[in-house]
């Protein structure tokens, strides 16, 4: 096996004799699931990103053209692409001449978090989800009652390890405190702009919170992700509740104060609120702590008494007591392929034969992407993915087959 390359796909060959429900027209793949067919790109897209539509024949004879609702951020537009269908419920879009962080994109069609959305929304929904070199762990819910000291936990922990973690920034309507950025602390916003981008499938959860709304957005996980960085969102338990029942798989942590009287003295000492709305927050706190101690929200609770404890402890559950490298996952360098290209899909794995005559004699023209460890998915990315070279298509082969 070769080392992981990151690479361009150019040149796609416009057809693969090789079993897929694939066909090109033009720069257009048409894929057909079931008595539905994903037309994804083509002309009759004129904005900036791949387009989809879908041609249905699920009531009887009658095919109509349904626009779908398309969530998740979606690829820029390429000169081509391939699509491989995967387990009937998404595609794999493998992009021709785009940056090799930007080649790999799955479109989801009937995935557990599109047939929510579809229906939550009412429409036809198609998510997508780009795809995620190695095994970035998996997303830190934090929840716990206004005051409790969840946003000072996560500071220590970001400045520690500033090169690890993606602080995810919410949307809020509440207007910013005095050192508050807008963008770095959250994305301040209008609540007639922010319900629209709600109703647009823009938001992974929302909540109305001491009587704001909060949100953390698709965009604001994704931007994380391809960060390469492990992302923690600070959220209240209706959001957690929220992210739990979606496809985000992350660990969820629920922080305690010592006292309902500590709780308080800590919100005053802050001096952030008025006393009208510190009250509010401490009537609120009742209800979340009940819910965060007995709801099956939760995989772990933290008692903030002492903050250096709470701070090791919660190192702890995140497996960061002991020798970690605090640097960031290194990103294999671009290798570009500017030749023919055929695809196959043989179990969980898709082999891009590169048919270049430059490259015949060269060993490791095939590229491996492994699927059988993809976790996550819409929203937010498609995480697990793996990337490499193998010498022969036999050697390739002979390996597949061994149990892993
Ligand atoms: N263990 C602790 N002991 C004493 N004070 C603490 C402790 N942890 C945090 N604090 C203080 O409590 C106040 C509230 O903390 P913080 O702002 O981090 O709470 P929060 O849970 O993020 O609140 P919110 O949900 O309103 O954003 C801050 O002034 C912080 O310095
Ligand atoms: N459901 C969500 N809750 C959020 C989000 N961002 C923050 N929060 C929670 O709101 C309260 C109040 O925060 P504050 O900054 O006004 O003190 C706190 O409990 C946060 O955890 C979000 O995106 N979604």
């Amino acid at each position: 096996m070769g080392e992981a390359p990151a690479f361009i796909v150019d040149d796609l060959p416009t057809g693969f004799p090789n079993g897929f429900d694939f066909k090109s027209k033009g720069c257009t793949t048409a894929t057909i699931i079931g008595n539905k067919e994903y037309l994804i790109g083509g002309d009759h897209d004129e904005s900036s990103t791949v387009g989809v539509q879908i041609f249905d024949q699920t009531r009887g004879e009658l095919i109509c053209r349904v626009n779908p609702t398309v969530l998740g951020t979606q690829p820029k537009p390429c000169k081509d692409h391939s699509a491989v269908l995967l387990n009937e419920d998404r595609l794999l879009i493998i992009k021709r001449g785009s940056t090799p962080d930007d080649c790999i994109w799955f479109l989801e069609v009937d995935t557990k978090y599109v047939r929510e959305q579809r229906k939550i929304l009412g429409t036809e929904v198609v998510a997508w989800s780009k795809a995620v070199r190695g095994d970035a762990e998996k997303p830190v819910v934090i929840s716990g009652p206004s005051g409790v000291g969840k946003g000072t936990l996560i500071s220590m922990l970001m400045k520690e390890f500033p090169s690890m973690f993606g602080f995810s920034v919410s949307h809020t309507t509440r207007a910013p405190r005095g050192m508050e950025k807008d963008g770095v602390h959250y994305h301040f916003t209008e609540r007639s702009a922010m319900e629209r981008e709600i109703k647009d499938g823009k938001f992974l959860e929302f909540a109305s919170v001491h009587g704001n709304l909060y949100g953390t957005s698709v965009e604001a996980v994704e931007v994380v992700a391809d960060a390469g960085k492990r992302c923690i969102l600070d959220i209240d338990v209706q959001g957690a509740r929220s992210v739990r029942a979606s496809s985000l798989d992350a660990i969820f942590i629920f922080v305690c104060p010592p006292s309902m009287e500590e709780l308080e003295k800590r919100l005053r000492a802050r001096g952030t609120e008025t006393e009208e709305q510190i009250l509010k927050r401490l009537r609120n706190a009742q209800a979340e702590m009940e819910q965060g101690q007995s709801s099956a929200i939760f995989d772990h609770i933290l008692y903030n008494d002492n903050l250096e404890e709470c701070h090791e402890n919660l190192k702890k559950l995140l497996g960061l007591d002991g020798n970690v490298t605090a640097s960031p996952k290194s990103s294999p360098k671009g290798v570009e392929l500017p030749m023919d290209l055929s695809i196959s899909k043989i179990d969980q794995k898709v082999i891009i034969k590169c048919e270049s005559p430059e490259l015949e004699t060269a060993s490791k023209n095939l590229i491996v992407l492994d699927l059988s460890s993809l976790k996550g998915g819409a929203p937010g990315r498609t995480r697990g993915l793996d990337v490499y070279a193998i010498d022969s298509f036999s050697d390739g082969l002979s390996g597949f087959n061994q149990p892993t």
